[in-house]
């Protein structure tokens, strides 16, 4: 394992897919048989490929460590050892008692501790410490699961071009759930450190964008957003399992045996079959009782079914986790006492884990396959049941809550918190004709077949591919310091220069009140520097009112372009407006964006000479953007009528006359000056008029990596100012 080699894939999950055992002759090392390892096995265990992790051990001394690290390193696995204090805080206390509660929707479960978090955050540190040993520039990362949310921005810190994909096993909740975090924003921001988030559901994904676009206050566009330059991509690559290993076990001899035993130990009963970790996620007290209830209700069916359940141990110090195990003894202690008979016991329950031959045996021998999860990301075991079962017949009762719900339509779906649905799921299920049994599994066993696990990782890291390529085009688009040398040296070179800089988001932030988006005195000494020098002509072209461009720059000498060039003023001239321009349209418009306004507190209409806007920065975030669609909506029959055109800015809705733009406005001085050196600068919509209008040899920067007209782009407005300040350093050199 060498480990800094180009183009490697490095895995990332908090456990690594082996056991580790302490047994009284030593360690013994086994690999896992979950549906990860497996899947990424044939990815780890390529080439210079590791997979990092925690081996789920704590070493007795450094010579037990070392020797772990060796015997894994043989396997191509980095081991991250944690502490018994970091174990408590960051694993059992913040990814399971505040992100799994959170994620599977039972806020009342999460417990909040400022520690915990703390541990969080310095384990995060602490696998990104372990990567970065291993990590080139030209790897692909591939991160899994919430206790490593904020592992792809504390890569990405460090490598701004780092291919780095990030995958949510367990759900994304609403982004009004996922706020109740008190440290949300950090950790929305650790996961946008990935180039591609990925969910099992639309929902998830749905759900993820919302609290990046609510929280965040970041615009999302369809399944992408803008993160300090980057296109992060967020999608959905609902997970596949082994298909072959489960259904090729299921057709194995010794396998049909075993199943044949089970059937003949429950002396041919009816089986309903369990099979989950220990998590109140599972849904399984409601399943314990709507068992309860298909007996109760269906009193024929006593002494002719068993619910077998099986259940994996999982984190039993955490308290809820505790208390489950104890309610699950209690109910199926008292069904089996109440209903059971000497030759009956109605629920064969056993808290265990159990090898894969045995699970395969329990799917092939299972008449009713039973998922009642109150949230689950995907469910495996729904899949793995169905694989197994090409040669027997058998029903899967599946929780529409469950992510796996939605590729398994044609299972039969239950709501899991009603006992009622799934006693009667139950009945419907043990009484199905062969023929619908074999209809209905038919066709969730070809989807289960197909979307595997491999055609899994295949379409993820094929998607990667793209968007690294896509990434690059825009990167190749970024001023660079060789850009800086050209600019310096067509500065230089020229007799007359003129720069057109925008106002909002170019020169100053946006501000929730726009009047209070002032000029600071930074932007005046750059200006001023920038006029300094004769042959400079600097013009500020803006949508702003005249009268505002008056009130901040009217007596400092610049060229001043106000409402998008209906007016104009040259230095030590008056404001002249464009002649001819018809208003007759704004009442009809004002009538609508008032009406919009009315009903939508924190909007406001701005109303300025030959054009009006419609704001809505303060709007809560989701309501906005609705309410903006439905104004465009209503004003679009206007446009074509009246030589209307309607801009979507940044929170603004803005209608004007087509015949003014900042391109023409920016055009007209250049005819008028004929500069030999033409500079722009801009940051949304309407500047775009002006990067196309003006000559191919200008120099045009957009502020934001959207796509553009213009040839550069900087990444912020921040960005904008310091080129600005490295250009205002060339005519000081000059001088
Ligand atoms: N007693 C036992 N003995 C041995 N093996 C046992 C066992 N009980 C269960 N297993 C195995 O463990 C796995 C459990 O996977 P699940 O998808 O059902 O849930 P889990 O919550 O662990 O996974 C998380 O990740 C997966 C994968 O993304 C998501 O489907 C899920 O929603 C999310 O919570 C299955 O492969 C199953 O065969
Ligand atoms: O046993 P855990 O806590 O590592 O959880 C395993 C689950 O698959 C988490 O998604």
């Amino acid at each position: 394992m060498n480990p800094k080699n180009n183009n490697k894939v490095i895995i990332v999950s908090n456990r690594l897919p082996v056991k580790i055992e302490r047994k009284e002759d030593g360690l013994v090392i086994s690999p896992s048989e979950g549906g990860l390892a497996t899947g990424l096995g044939s990815i780890y265990n390529a080439g210079n490929n590791i997979w990092v992790g925690w081996p789920g051990i704590i070493p007795q001394d450094e010579a037990e460590k070392a020797f772990i690290t060796e015997e894994l390193r043989a396997l191509n696995l980095v081991p991250v050892f944690l502490t018994e204090e970091e174990i408590l805080g960051y694993y059992e206390g913040f990814s399971n008692e505040v992100l799994w509660p959170i994620c599977h929707y039972s806020p009342s479960y999460a417990v909040y501790d400022t520690d915990n978090w703390n541990t969080y955050v310095q384990v995060n540190e602490k696998f990104g410490q372990i990567v970065r040993e291993y990590i080139d520039s030209e790897d692909t990362v591939w991160i899994h699961d919430y206790q490593l949310m904020l592992l792809p921005n504390v890569l990405r810190k460090q490598y701004e071009k780092l291919s780095i994909g990030y995958f949510q096993h367990i759900p994304f909740p609403p982004d009004e759930v996922f706020r109740s975090i008190p440290w949300r924003n950090e950790l929305l921001l650790g996961i946008l450190g990935a180039d591609l988030t990925a969910f099992h559901t639309f929902n998830d994904a749905q759900h993820f964008l919302d609290a990046c676009t609510h929280i965040l206050n970041i615009p999302i566009r369809n399944n992408y957003l803008q993160i300090r330059g980057r296109s992060a991509y967020v999608e959905v690559y609902p997970m596949g399992i082994d298909f072959d290993k489960f259904n090729n076990l299921s057709k194995d001899a010794g396998v049909k045996e075993r199943a044949l035993e089970i059937k003949s130990y429950f002396k041919q009963r009816k089986i309903i079959l369990s099979i989950d970790r220990l998590d109140y996620s599972k849904g399984i007290i409601q399943r314990i009782v709507a068992f309860e209830e298909l007996l109760k209700n269906y009193p024929e069916l006593r002494d002719q079914v068993v619910l077998y359940m099986l259940v994996v141990p999982s984190r039993d110090k955490v308290k809820q986790y505790k208390r489950l195990r104890d309610e699950i003894d209690r109910r199926v202690g008292n069904i089996n006492s109440v209903y059971g008979s000497t030759d009956w016991t109605p629920i064969a329950y056993f808290y265990n884990s159990y090898p894969v031959e045995e699970l395969s045996a329990l799917y092939v021998a299972a008449d009713v396959c039973l998922i009642t999860s109150i949230r689950d990301g995907m469910n495996l075991v729904s899949k793995e049941y169905i694989a197994s079962k090409e040669e027997t017949s058998g029903v899967l009762v599946l929780s529409e809550l469950a992510g796996a719900s939605k590729e398994l339509i044609d299972a039969v779906h239950v709501n899991p918190n009603s006992v009622d649905q799934i006693s009667h799921a139950l009945h419907f299920a043990l009484h199905m004709s062969e023929e619908e049994k074999l209809n209905r599994m038919k066709a969730n066993f070809d989807l289960v077949k197909k979307f595997n696990i491999h055609h899994w990782v295949e379409i993820f890291f094929a998607r990667m591919k793209e968007i690294k390529i896509q990434q690059r085009k825009e990167f190749a688009r970024k001023i660079q310091p060789e850009n800086n040398d050209a600019i310096s040296a067509g500065y230089h070179s020229a007799q007359k220069r003129i720069f057109f800089l925008d106002y909002d988001g170019t020169l100053i932030g946006f501000h929730n009140e726009a009047d209070k988006a002032t000029p600071t005195e930074e932007v005046y000494e750059l200006l001023d520097t920038l006029k300094s020098d004769p042959n400079n002509t600097v013009v500020i072209i803006s949508g702003r009112p005249h009268q505002t461009l008056e009130k901040w720059f009217g007596d400092r000498g610049y060229t001043l372009v106000g409402e998008h060039g209906v007016w104009k003023k040259l230095p030590g001239e008056e404001w002249r407006s464009k002649s001819n321009l018809s208003d007759r349209w704004k009442p009809s418009v004002k009538r609508i964006m008032n009406k919009i306004a009315n009903r939508t507190a924190g909007s406001s209409v701005e109303e300025k000479e030959y054009s009006m806007a419609w704001h809505y920065r303060k709007v809560q975030s989701g309501l906005g953007r609705l309410r903006a669609q439905e104004l465009m909506d209503s004003l679009r029959y206007l446009i074509p009528h009246h030589g209307l055109q309607l801009l979507y800015g940044d929170k603004v809705i803005e209608v004007k006359n087509s015949e003014v733009n900042k391109g023409k406005a920016a055009s007209g001085l250049v005819e008028k000056l004929q500069p030999d050196f033409i500079f722009a600068m801009g940051d949304d919509a309407t500047d775009e008029d002006m990067f196309h209008e003006l000559p191919a040899e200008a120099v045009s920067v957009k502020v934001g990596s959207k796509k553009s007209a213009a040839k550069y782009y900087v990444d912020s407005q921040q960005d904008a100012i310091q080129l600005l300040h490295s250009i205002a350093g060339l005519v000081q050199k000059k001088s």
